[in-house]
Order: C-alpha cells, then structure tokens, then sequence
C-alpha cells in the first residue's frame, strides 16, 4: 500500500517539477496515465478494477435506506455535525447499524416527499492530511451518493476547497462534469485509430493518445473524440470506473463573517452560504440540494382509489424518465406483465393519457400501471 503510495508522490512531485509546453506534452500524458493506473491500485488493490466499476453507470440507481444519498465531506471542525443534526434532527439508530464499519454518521431527513439520507464522510479528509490509509468502504460509500455537500468554514481559507477537491479526484469521484463524449472501441489488430471530431486545444493529440494507450496496453483500438477534451478525461474514459456526481459547496459559519466577505463568496459557482448554528439560509440549501439531485416525484394511483401524495417514488435523472424506468424503480419484474399505463400531470397531453411504456415522464406526475390480462 504505502509503497503505491511513495509510487504516486513521486509522479506527482516529477510532474509538478516538469513545465507545460509541447515538448513535455507527451511525457505528462504517460505520467497521468501511470498516476491514474497506481490510483486505481490504491482504490481496488493490485490489478483490481472492480470495486468503483459497478456504480460506474448508476443511472435510476436505488439507495440503500431513503430515495437519495448526499455525503457530508469537510475538514474538522467546519460544523458537519452540527449541520446533520440541523437537517436531519435525531440520528436514526437503524441507519447508524448499517454503517457501523464504515465510521460514518447517517440521518435521514424528507424534503417534498423524498426520504433523503445524509451521510457524514470524515474518513475521507483524514485520510488525505496522512497521505494514507483512507478507508477503502468510506471512499466507495461516497461514490454512491447522489449529491456531495463540500462542507467549508467561510471564515477558513479557500486552499481546503481545493485539498478537498484534489481528494474526491484520486478517488475517482468527478466533481460537477459529465461523462466525456469519447468513443474508444479495442479491437484485436490494426493499431491505433485515431479521429478529431472537434478540434482539440486541450493537450489531446494522436500521439498523446497512442502513448496513454500504450501505459495500459492498448496497441489496437479505434479512438474517436467527439468533443474537446483534457488528458485526464482520455484517461478517465478508458479506465471507465469514474462516479460523476454533483457537488454543492457550503459555505458555513456566515454569522462570523462580514458582509463585504460573504459578496466575495457570492462569486463561486455551486455554492450555498449557511449558518448551522443560527439555522441561516438552510431553506435554500435544500432547495439546491434538491435541484442538484435531479430528483422527480412520480405518485401511483392504484385503480379505483385516490394517488398516494405522501409516498411518491423517487426518479434520478437529468432528462425525464420513461415509464418502463418508473416500473423497474418499483419492480424489477413489473415489466413483465406491463399493458399499458393510464397517466395525469404535466407529461400528459390529455387527462388521464393511456401511454406506452416509452411515454416520458414529468416531475409531480400520478401514473397507474395496468398489467396485461391472463
Ligand atoms: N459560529 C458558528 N459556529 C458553528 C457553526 N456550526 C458549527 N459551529 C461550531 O463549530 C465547532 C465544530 O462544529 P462540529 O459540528 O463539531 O464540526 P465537525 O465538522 O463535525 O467537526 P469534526 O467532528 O471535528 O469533524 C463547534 O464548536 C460548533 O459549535 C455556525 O454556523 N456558526
């Protein structure tokens, strides 16, 4: 492990020492490639890809306890404690069991009908002051959450957003960005393939590309990038076991700093500013956090009687699902004997609308589901 690490010091301290310019270009892209191959080996164990890869493509994934999981990370004594008891009151004992190796801290609060659990990740930061040791459960709970609050003391310098930042991507985790838009299909000869579709401005070239293939031993493959890429997304999307999950930044402990600070503050993207201990602005707060979720409220409404307004699913998702992701949300097997589905609310173009399972679905929409006859 600490010989990994000692490994991974050393890239990163040659690749601090070595200037950016094009003659060097090539030499960083074969150091990041080894960075990210040693960082995967520290995350999964030797050779291992497995244990981010699963979740790699969480889509409508189903949390454990709740509909939602957001994750607390935060250097000590920024208030996260006080901020989960703000928000989700008493600790729930049942959740707190299930964790009970993992040193986290749950709760669960409900906002607009959504079971929403928060999770307290203080491994994570420890673990990044010793350079080691991170707890491996820790790390892989915190690419399952739906929503990281970066919890900062606005009193405190800006570098801990950074140190925290830096931590959540040698993880793996990617902070407020989309997965790339690039295509790499191996193949079993022919060589390297490589096709711009927009040109690259951001260190991307063919020969960067062979040469961060060669690190992981791809000699046949047929690249095409179909935006303007870093070298670091090149990397991210061949070793393919990357979370991209959203990131608020909170801002706490504002009743001990000025305004003329706090408009300073204002400037930063994703950010809420709050005080846990006076109870400031914790409205918006969740207002963003449910925002940044991309959560949807779908009620059913059994045939015969009135939707259930106090328990709606919960759907994840950027773009509306369908009903087909609404059925597999409920049941794995309810597709099976899926008919067709009788639809209210904002998706229907009339009410109720008999639709299909690709019908797409809106937020606060009641849906019923009629199974086939027999
Ligand atoms: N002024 C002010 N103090 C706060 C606020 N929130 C928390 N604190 C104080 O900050 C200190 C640390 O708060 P905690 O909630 O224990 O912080 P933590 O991040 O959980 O700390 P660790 O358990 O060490 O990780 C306590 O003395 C709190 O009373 C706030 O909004 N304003």
């Amino acid at each position: 492990m600490s010989n990994v690490q000692d490994q991974i010091d050393k890239i990163e301290a040659e690749m601090a020492r070595t200037q950016k310019n094009k003659a060097t270009n090539y030499h960083l892209g074969t150091l990041k490639a080894k960075l990210a191959k040693l960082r995967s080996e520290l995350l999964n164990g030797p050779g291992g890809k497995s244990a981010g890869s699963k979740d790699a493509g969480r889509g409508f994934d189903v949390t454990k306890s709740g509909d939602t999981r957001i994750g607390l990370v935060g250097f000590p004594s920024v208030g996260k404690s006080t901020l989960l008891t703000t928000l989700t009151g008493t600790r729930s004992e049942a959740a707190a069991y299930e964790f009970t190796t993992l040193t986290c801290i749950p709760g669960t609060m409900k906002y607009k009908g959504a079971r929403i659990q928060v999770l307290d990740l203080p491994g994570i930061i420890e673990g990044a002051a010793e350079g080691k040791g991170r707890g491996r459960q820790v790390i892989s709970t915190a690419r399952t959450c739906n929503l990281i609050l970066v919890v900062l003391d606005a009193g405190k310098p800006l570098t801990h957003k950074k140190i925290i930042e830096a931590e959540l991507f040698s993880f793996g985790i990617r902070i407020n960005q989309v997965p790339p838009n690039i295509k790499i299909v191996k193949k079993e000869a022919g060589g390297i393939g490589y096709q711009e579709m927009t040109p690259q401005t951001k260190g991307m070239n063919a020969e960067v590309c062979r040469m961060v293939l060669k690190e992981f031993k791809i000699s046949c493959a047929e690249v095409i990038l179909r935006e303007d890429v870093t070298v670091d997304q090149f990397i991210d999307v061949i070793e393919g076991n990357r979370a991209y999950i959203p990131v608020l930044y909170v801002f706490n402990k504002i009743d001990s700093i000025t305004i003329e600070e706090l408009d300073i503050l204002d400037q930063m993207p994703n950010y809420v500013p709050i005080s846990s201990r006076d109870e400031w602005n914790l409205d918006e707060l969740m207002e963003e956090i449910w925002n940044k979720c991309n959560m949807l409220r779908i009620y059913t409404k059994p045939k015969g009687q009135i939707p259930d307004y106090d328990e709606p699913v919960i759907l994840h998702s950027a773009k509306n699902p369908t009903v087909e992701e609404f059925c597999n949300r409920i049941h794995k097997s309810l597709m099976n004997s899926f008919s067709h589905a009788w639809v209210w609310g904002r998706s229907a173009k009339h009410q109720p609308q008999r639709v299909g399972k690709d019908h797409e679905l809106m937020d606060e929409d009641v849906v019923q589901i009629v199974k086939k006859a027999g």
